[in-house]
């Protein structure tokens, strides 16, 4: 994985769309999201056969336009789609666990929020990390509270030097404090998903990163 494939990372499942997901993830394609991540959670997740339906269109969209396609936690369904990559938290499968399930071609992100953490996934062989949340959020449920962009640059300070991408309430009002603060990329949700305009929305977002 290449740093620059991580500078907007856009993240969604099907219940995180107010329009239909298939047409915001090409509106938000188009808008310059450069990586997607499938992470089909929470109230109203499609399970089974319709997540993996939901999950081949979605990657159908990224093949076409040349964006890595990530599956979150699920190892079962990235292995079975052949999926670019997998996302794991540090509640999920370990980075060993995934790199013996899954073939060396796949991108392995892991959820690391201390240096510690970040460490370790650097020791194991992640491919990325995602810090997080930067500022609250409402859309993981579970989120933990903010840490600031300041962990990310703690991070860099104690020599992490992983590709790393911040999480968490971002949008286009803070998303260039993230980078200004180490960070190779910033990854959303709904400052996109939820948009009226995801072009617009991803377009505004990027302007931010560079
Ligand atoms: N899904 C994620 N993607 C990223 C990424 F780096 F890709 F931006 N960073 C962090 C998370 C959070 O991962 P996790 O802690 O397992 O929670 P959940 O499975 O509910 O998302
Ligand atoms: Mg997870």
């Amino acid at each position: 994985m290449n740093r620059e494939q991580l500078l907007l990372y856009f993240i969604m499942g099907t219940n995180n769309s107010a329009g239909s997901p298939l047409r915001v993830l090409t509106n938000a394609i188009e808008g310059g999201v450069t990586c997607f991540q499938f992470r089909e959670k929470g109230q109203g997740a499609l399970e089974g056969a319709e997540k993996e339906q939901a999950a081949r269109d979605m990657q159908a969209i990224c093949r076409k336009h040349g964006v890595p396609f990530i599956v979150n936690d699920d190892i079962e369904l990235a292995l079975e789609l052949q999926a670019d990559g997998i996302h794991v938290g540090q509640d999920d499968e370990s980075i060993e666990a995934v790199r013996k399930k899954c073939p060396d071609y796949m991108i392995v992100g892991v959820s690391a929020k201390t240096v510690n953490e970040a460490a370790q996934a650097q020791k194991q062989g992640a491919d990325y990390i995602g810090t997080g949340p930067m500022f609250s959020t409402t859309t993981k449920a579970d989120a933990k509270s903010p840490i600031g962009p300041g962990a990310i640059t703690e991070l860099r300070e104690n020599g992490i030097d992983l590709p790393v991408v911040g999480i968490g309430g971002i949008k286009k009002e803070n998303a260039s404090e993230v980078i200004r603060a180490g960070a190779d990329g910033v990854s959303v949700i709904s400052s996109i998903s939820m948009d009226e305009d995801p072009k617009q929305a991803a377009r505004l977002l990027k302007n931010q990163l560079t």
